[in-house]
């Protein structure tokens, strides 16, 4: 643990500390350490970006940002839309129906575990995994899929003031190979009675992963969570905080909670989102994967700020 910060945080602004050149200096590291990590290959657009793509915004609710590398480019969201779905239908539908159909507990298996889903008797354990997600996707208003990866593009853009757009490239793409693991989570889910529709479920799910962002939509949408702009929306946002801190990460998730401290979720096209509460959030792009499917670049910087400013909650 840094020594510089193992005193205990006064109310003093952490973020504060943050500076520009500092900043550019731990993306240079983070860019050589994202070397060793793989693209993956499952979705054919993902494995054909360029790997040294990186981007970082740092936006604090006093308005200031940070920023470096590619403002300009867009990538799809992946899992980093699991915790937005997640406040979208807490706020909607509120607590009790939400975690009737999805749990909160964390795993140790992969995003996509249907392994974790039978031991679990076809009950989604939490919704940072594809399965809750999927279960979650169902529950979007509409009534085909356009129109609920719609609903929640507008509803996420209205509150973050953010411009998320569905990419239909890399749709096509998503479409363009079959996933099994996908298709057998969801013919689980169906069986135990936790999906009606499960073509309109997939598609809606393939759909709001595929929705695209810039570095800095993506810190608005962080934004949203940091402090919420509704007083009834506490509740809600603790809540996603608390999941994407233990199950964000998948199986990495307790490590980076101990080293890092800070609720933060990954996608597979290399976002990061982290949440650094009452101050602001975190935004990182950079495309190479870890084994567990999280970008080494975005951790190795998150990780790098956290400890040397002292950022994380358990300060
Ligand atoms: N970890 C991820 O980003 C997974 C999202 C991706 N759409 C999938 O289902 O495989």
């Amino acid at each position: 643990m840094n020594q510089e910060h193992s005193g205990v945080n006064l109310g003093v602004k952490q973020l504060d500390g943050l500076t520009q050149k500092r900043l550019e200096t731990w993306v240079k590291e983070a860019q050589r350490r994202s070397q060793l990590g793989q693209l993956p290959t499952y979705i054919p657009q993902l494995a054909q970006v360029n790997p040294q793509e990186f981007g970082v915004q740092i936006l604090t609710l006093t308005g200031k940002s940070y920023q470096t590398g590619d403002a300009t480019l867009r990538f799809p969201l992946m899992s980093v839309i699991k915790p937005l779905l997640l406040l979208n239908r807490l706020v909607e539908l509120g607590e009790d129906e939400v975690f009737k159909r999805v749990g909160v507990q964390p795993s140790d298996q992969p995003f996509n575990s249907l392994e974790q889903l039978q031991t679990d008797d076809g009950w989604p354990r939490n919704p940072m995994l594809n399965s809750g997600a999927i279960v979650l996707a169902a529950l979007l208003p509409g009534q085909n899929a356009d129109s609920r990866c719609d609903y929640l593009c507008s509803w996420l853009n209205q509150f973050a003031h953010c411009q998320l757009i569905l990419d239909q490239d890399i749709l096509e793409s998503v479409r363009s190979v079959p996933n099994p693991k996908n298709q057998r989570l969801i013919a689980t889910l169906q069986a135990s009675g936790y999906v009606d529709h499960p073509d309109i479920t997939l598609d809606t799910y393939n759909q709001i992963c595929c929705l695209s962002a810039t570095i800095s939509d993506l810190a608005q949408l962080g934004l949203l969570l940091a402090q919420p702009s509704q007083p009834q929306w506490q509740v809600c946002c603790r809540i996603v905080k608390a999941l994407m801190m233990t199950c964000g990460l998948y199986q990495a998730s307790g490590q980076f909670a101990v080293q890092v401290g800070l609720p933060t979720k990954s996608g597979v096209s290399g976002a990061v989102l982290s949440i650094i509460p009452q101050q602001g959030a975190i935004a990182c792009y950079s495309p190479p994967l870890d084994p567990e499917g999280n970008s080494v670049g975005s951790l190795f910087l998150i990780q790098t700020m956290a400890q040397s400013l002292g950022l994380s909650v358990f300060n």
